[in-house]
This record gives C-alpha cells, sequence and structure tokens, in this order.
C-alpha cells in the first residue's frame, strides 16, 4: 500500500514536478547572485538622509523601495520623464536604471504558474503536496528496506537505480519537505485560503502645514535605512499628503509639515509568519538556504528518472509463465518472496525443471498464499531476506496468512541472503520456524543461500530430487553481462605438493593490434567478483579479483576443485589460452574510506583480494595481514610479493599459519587467539575485519574473533552491521 502511494503520485506526476523542481532549482541562485551583487545594506545612514541626497537629484521622488533582491530603488519624475532607478543605500546617488531580468521573470512565472495562470497555480499546489507525501512515503520506505529508522544511515545496497534513488533521497528530503511545505502555504494565500490581515489603518489628520525639507524630519531621521522597506512621499501640491513608511515592524504615517508620526499600524502576525515562510520557501534573505534547497530540487528529475527505472523492474517481474498451472490442479506449490527479482529468476528454474519431470507446478508470491494452496502434495518456499531480517516485499502479510491455516503439507524452504548481512536469511529462518511450530513435516532442512550462488541452487536441487525420487537438475543462469575475452598472460602454481593446487592467473584483454598494446580490460576493483562462463556451460563461475584494472592486468587465485567444472578448466588454462569474463562489482566487500587500520584475515585462495588490498594501500595505512596456508614450501601464495610490500611499509604486520608443518601445525584462527591483546587494541582504534576465503575457514575465524571482542563489550553481528567486520565467503 505504503508502496503504490508512493509510486502512483511519482509517475503520474513525475513531468509536473520536474517542471517545478528545476525551475525551482534556478531561482535558488537567485538570492546568492543577488547577495554578491547587493551587499546587505550597512547601518549609519537615516531613511531622512538618503531621502534628502535622492530629492536633491530629482524633480519629484515617488517612492524609494527595498527590493525582494536587496537593492534599494527609487521611483521618480523629472519633468515628464519618469523613471526607475537604483541607488547607492550610502549615499543616495543613481547607480543606473533598474531593470529586471527578463529571464527571472519568465522562470519565476514558470514555477509558479507554468505559464497559465490560475490553472498553472492550482496544479503547482498538487505538485506541493505530492512532493510532500512522495517524501513522507520515502523516507518511511527507505527507513523499512534498511530495517528501521535506527539503520537509516546504513549504506543502502541494490542495483544501480535503488542506491541512487535512495542515496539522493536521504540528502533531499529535508530541503522538499521544506520547500513543499512552504510551496503549499504560499499557495493557500494565492487561492484566499489564508485570512487576510483585517486590521484597518485608524483615521488621522495631517496638519496641513507647509512641507519641511525630508532631511529634517524627525521620524524618517530615526529610522535606519537598513530597516527600510518602503517610503512613499507625498505629492508635492498636496498639503494633506503624508508621508508612508514600511518597516519589518508596521506601517507608519508621518506629517509632512512637522515629521511627526500620526498613526503607526504593527505588522500583523499572519503577515510576519508570512514573510519568514516566503523567506524558506525563496532563500531570499538566506541564500546559503536558498543553494540547499536549490539542490535538494535538483534531485527531483534523478527521482524521476531511478523511480521509474525501479517501477518497471518491479512491474516487468513477475514473470508470468504460461504453463502456470491452475493452484487446485497443482501437485507442487511454488511460493516465493522477493524484493528485488533474484529469487523470481531461481523459482523459474525450479518451476521448468518440475514440469519438465512432469509435476504440475503452481507458482505464486507468498503474500498470496491461500487455503487452495494446501490442496497440493508439497510446497516448496523460496524467500529472499530485506531490511535486517525481515520480510521481502512479495512475502507481506505471508506469516499472518499462514497462522490462518488449518491443513498441514510436507515443505521445503529455501533462503536466498547474503552473508555479509547480520542476520542471514533472516527472514526464511524466521518461515521456518513458523513452519516448525505448526509442525509442517520437512521434505528438507532449511538451506541458505549466499549471493545468489547458482552452485549452491544447483545442490538444492539435488537434494529434493533425491527426495522426490528425481533425477533434478537446477542450471540457474542468471542475467549476466555481455562477456568480454581476455588471454592469460602469466600463471603461478602452488601446493601441488600438499594435495591443494592453487594457480595464480594474470589475463589481458587481448592485442588490439598495435605491437605491444593491449586491449582495454573493464573497471574493476581487487574484492569486486570476475564472472567466468567456461566453455559449454552457460552457468558463469564467480572469482575475487587480486588486482585491480588499473595494475593493467586481471589477476585471480584459484584451488582446483576435485569435479569442479571451471577450476578443471581454468587450471588447464596455458598463455595464450583464453576465456570469457565480465565484472560485478561487490561494493560491500571493500577497505571502508580512511586511515583506520585494517585487519585482513584469510586462508588459501583466500588470499587474492587481501593481497590486492595491500598492493592499493598507501604507505602509513596500518594493515595487519593473517593468512593460513598448507606449507611454507608449497602453497606460501604472494611470499616475494608481501615482503616487498612489508619493507615498503603497505603492510605492517604478517601473521602467517601453516597447517602442515612437522612440528605441528596451525590454522588462521590459531594466530587470531593467540594475538587478542593486539587485535583488541586495532579494534579499539576503529580497526576494520575484512575476510576472505572457505566457508569453515570463515566460520573458524568468526569463532576466535568473537571470543576477541567481546571483552571490549562488542560482538562480530554489531561490527558487521556497521561495516567494520565484511566478509567473501566461497
Ligand atoms: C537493502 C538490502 C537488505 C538486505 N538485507 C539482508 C539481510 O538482512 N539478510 C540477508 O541474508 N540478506 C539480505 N539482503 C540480500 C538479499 O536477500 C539477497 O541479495 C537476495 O538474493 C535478493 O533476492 P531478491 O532480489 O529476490 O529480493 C539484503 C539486500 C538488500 C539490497
Amino acid at each position: 500500500m505504503l508502496r503504490r502511494i508512493h509510486s502512483l503520485p511519482g509517475l503520474v506526476l513525475a513531468l509536473l514536478l520536474t517542471v517545478i523542481a528545476v525551475s525551482g532549482t534556478i531561482l535558488s541562485i537567485d538570492p546568492a547572485l543577488d547577495r554578491a551583487t547587493h551587499p546587505p545594506i550597512e547601518r549609519g545612514v537615516s531613511v531622512a538622509a538618503l531621502a534628502e541626497a535622492v530629492a536633491s537629484r530629482h524633480g519629484s521622488v515617488d517612492k524609494i523601495a527595498r527590493r525582494p533582491t536587496g537593492a534599494l530603488t527609487v521611483t521618480y519624475s523629472d519633468g515628464d520623464t519618469k523613471g526607475v532607478e537604483l541607488v547607492d543605500p550610502a549615499t543616495g546617488a543613481g547607480l543606473g536604471p533598474y531593470q529586471p531580468s527578463e529571464f527571472t521573470r519568465f522562470v519565476t512565472n514558470l514555477h509558479r504558474s507554468l505559464l497559465v495562470g490560475d490553472a498553472g497555480r492550482a496544479a503547482g499546489a498538487i505538485g506541493a503536496g505530492a512532493m510532500l507525501v512522495l517524501t513522507a512515503s520515502g523516507l518511511w520506505l527507505l527507513a523499512r528496506r534498511l530495517g528501521g529508522w535506527r539503520a537509516f544511515l546504513q549504506p543502502i545496497r541494490g542495483t544501480a537505480a535503488q542506491c541512487w534513488h535512495g542515496e539522493l533521497g536521504r540528502f533531499a528530503a529535508l530541503g522538499l519537505m521544506l520547500s513543499s511545505l512552504t510551496g503549499l502555504w504560499m499557495s493557500a494565500g494565492t487561492f484566499g485560503l489564508i485570512p487576510e490581515s483585517s486590521l484597518a489603518e485608524p483615521a488621522f489628520t495631517a496638519s496641513g502645514g507647509p512641507a519641511a525639507p525630508v532631511g529634517s524630519l524627525a521620524a524618517l531621521r530615526a529610522v535606519d535605512v537598513a530597516d527600510l522597506r518602503e517610503l512613499t512621499l507625498p505629492a508635492p501640491e498636496d498639503r494633506t499628503d503624508t508621508y508612508g513608511l514600511r518597516t519589518s515592524a508596521g506601517e507608519a504615517r508621518i506629517d509632512a509639515a512637522t515629521g511627526e508620526i500620526l498613526v503607526f499600524t504593527p505588522t500583523p502576525i499572519l503577515e510576519r509568519v508570512q514573510a519568514v515562510v516566503v523567506m524558506l520557501h525563496t532563500g531570499r534573505g538566506a541564500w546559503v538556504l536558498g543553494l540547499l534547497l536549490g539542490l535538494s530540487a535538483a534531485c527531483v528529475p534523478a527521482f524521476a528518472i531511478t523511480g521509474a527505472a525501479i517501477w518497471w523492474r518491479r512491474r516487468t517481474n513477475p514473470p508470468r509463465l504460461a504453463n502456470n498451472v491452475a493452484a487446485r490442479s497443482a501437485d507442487t506449490v511454488i511460493l516465493v518472496g522477493s524484493e528485488g527479482n533474484a529469487t523470481w529468476g531461481f523459482a523459474t528454474t525450479l518451476h521448468a525443471a518440475l514440469t519438465a519431470a512432469g509435476h504440475r507446478v503452481h507458482i505464486a508470491a507468498m503474500s498470496e498464499l491461500a487455503p487452495v494452496h494446501t490442496s497440493a502434495k508439497r510446497m516448496l518456499i523460496l524467500t529472499s531476506t530485506y531490511g535486517d531480517g525481515a520480510a521481502p516485499a512479495s512475502a507481506k502479510g505471508f506469516l499472518d496468512r499462514f497462522a490462518a491455516l488449518d491443513a498441514a503439507l510436507p515443505v521445503a524452504v529455501l533462503g536466498f541472503g547474503d552473508r555479509t548481512f547480520p542476520h542471514f536469511c533472516g527472514y526464511a529462518q524466521e518461515v521456518s520456524t513458523a513452519l516448525d511450530r505448526k509442525g509442517w513435516p520437512r521434505l528438507l532442512p532449511l538451506k541458505r543461500v549466499d549471493r545468489q550462488s547458482a552452485q549452491e541452487f544447483a545442490q538444492w536441487g539435488r537434494d529434493l530430487g533425491a527426495t522426490l525420487g528425481l533425477d533434478l537438475v537446477l542450471e540457474h543462469v542468471a542475467v549476466h553481462p555481455k562477456t568480454s575475452e581476455l588471454e592469460l598472460v602469466e600463471r603461478e602454481d602452488y601446493g601441488a605438493a600438499v594435495g591443494a593446487p592453487i594457480a595464480i592467473l594474470r589475463f589481458r584483454a587481448p592485442g588490439a593490434g598495435a605491437k605491444g598494446q593491449t586491449g582495454r580490460l573493464p573497471a574493476f576493483e581487487p574484492g569486486d567478483l570476475v564472472g567466468i562462463v567456461p566453455p559449454d556451460s552457460p552457468m558463469p563461475r564467480f572469482y575475487s579479483l587480486a588486482s585491480s584494472s588499473r595494475d593493467g592486468v586481471l589477476e585471480i587465485c584459484v584451488r582446483l576443485r576435485e569435479g569442479g567444472f571451471c577450476s578443471t578448466f581454468l587450471h588447464g588454462l596455458k598463455p595464450g589460452g583464453r576465456i570469457d569474463a565480465f565484472i560485478r562489482e561487490n561494493p560491500g566487500f571493500r577497505p571502508a574510506e580512511g586511515r583506520a587500520p585494517l585487519i585482513l584475515i584469510g586462508a588459501g585462495a583466500g588470499i587474492g583480494p587481501l593481497a590486492g588490498f595491500v598492493r592499493a594501500n598507501s604507505p602509513g595505512r596500518p594493515v595487519h595481514l593473517y593468512w593460513g596456508g598448507r606449507s611454507p614450501s608449497s602453497d606460501f601464495l604472494y611470499e616475494h610479493e608481501l615482503a616487498m610490500h612489508l619493507a615498503e611499509k603497505r603492510l605492517t604486520t604478517l601473521n602467517t599459519a601453516f597447517s602442515r608443518t612437522p612440528n605441528g601445525g596451525a590454522y588462521v584462527q590459531d594466530r587470531i587467539a593467540a594475538d587478542a591483546p593486539r587485535l583488541q587494541e586495532l579494534i579499539r582504534h576503529g580497526a576494520q575485519v575484512l575476510v576472505c576465503g572457505g566457508r569453515d575457514m570463515a566460520q573458524a575465524v568468526t569463532h576466535a574473533l568473537d571470543a576477541v571482542v567481546r571483552p571490549l563489550g562488542l560482538d562480530l553481528a554489531t561490527l558487521k552491521s556497521s561495516g567494520r567486520y565484511v566478509e567473501d565467503v566461497y
């Protein structure tokens, strides 16, 4: 519902809001420009002195006014010539004719009325109201997505459009709320919805004596030019006419002969409020605020584009399956919980494989759970997790609907999540617990898939197939970007003697033609992933990158896995051999900006990205590397390079643990436990921990490190949620 409240006005009014916002941004620059061209009026000159200086230069002066731009102008007549000129507030000297900018007038009209009068003004008011709703609902949605208001400033994850939409939203929300609230108030004033001040000016009678020189009038001598809003001068031939003086405090009538104040009307409260509202909307009198509001408004076109992209992606998914069997005649029901739609892709692969195996399969969103689904023979629930362990969009309300069901049927839950979140597959776990509580029989125990791993999904498929008595092959091919061809230029081989062959492979883009020249590599950083599509398989396998594209090579560390399709292919590759590859950014696994110490922990081929981080470190930032291998003589990867980094101070300390040494081996987690005091000191100084390697190693490290940070009153979940403990685990 909230999402609909957010997306509907956004999509329908995108153009209107963009016009209002862009024109508002242009106008927001004016107060800063005006301030540069008309510096604030200095105190020390009286209105009487200014009026006298001006009157001495002109036949007759009608009015001296301070414009919203801050400029002081005089409306005068010299014989038959009438004019308006700018004056110097300190001396009253003329500065040339006053010519307001035609462009500003045009943009102002566009902003206020879309150049179509009252209809445009009404549209503007609707736009302001819609912007208020969009901003409030957008903030609410973002907080929900991030796991609550306390997590509101956490990094935003998702597609590029989602990240930009959210980041800009956080930046612009306050400004947009202020602009739309004040805009609504001003529109209400325009349409007479705010009562006019009804204070009538009290009656007064002028003395009727001969007019005294303006410079001698006491009431005008008492007012500083800096406080002046407007001074109207009496008609010279009319002895009953008076001076009208307006300041922020109110309006006074002044006798032209005696210089006495005949009557004073203070500015009504509503008018004062109106002046503040105008200042908050236009930035006039507060140019810095004006620029900030303008910057916020400048984000609106980007909201329209990224918002439309997000909506379109959501709309084109879930996939409409032609062969989706009706729920009442299905033997298998697949329920999908998804926010970004990746899980729908996996569910579609499962649907196709089960259908091909002769099952009648119905697929639906978890939020559509209905009693009819329990007439099937089995239920398969595939769900991702959002927020901080919360339900994804298409699973909203599932648990309530589930609680209302009476029947039970065999079920399997497959969670999709990301290990780097504190609550890995938290929602799948919650669903699983609810199923257990109601005694639903299990086809398989809960399984968690990390970062959309096609391999883990395929393994679950094999397990499910075994349970159902099928040979179920789930070959899920996520839509991946176009691949580029890369050529192996160098390889180093380790570990064969200890039964764990690992190769460091370096690739370049194949030559672009001229001798010695190479083609361009795509851009990447250490820790990003390269997806390699091996021959005869459409399914890419992902490897962490050990180099940055600035190094001129794409470098990975690959451990040969028994029966591993891609690792066997890569280990068999000779210099000159080629691969098809694409880059997937992995911004969640990078050293944080700044100078805080880094603690890098890994084992085996997991050293790849860690060595890349060390190589990219500028000397001076403390970096401590803990790494575990099997034997110093066989698989000490990057040994010479790391020694060089130590000498150059890119690396502060290197702690290795080898498991197969003659006098008893050790593992990396042993080094961590033994080094607890130093690690505690580093963590106290804000250190970030980056872990890369196999799952078992990561689990052992988590255990050891948790014991290290507990005495500091911390735990790994807290470090994880603040980005100070990140993992790349496979
Ligand atoms: C904003 C955001 C929050 C997430 N929160 C979690 C989380 O708390 N636990 C988890 O295991 N995965 C979390 N993930 C990862 C997603 O569950 C994972 O990428 C999943 O494959 C997305 O599937 P979907 O596109 O079908 O929603 C989060 C992802 C994003 C973008």
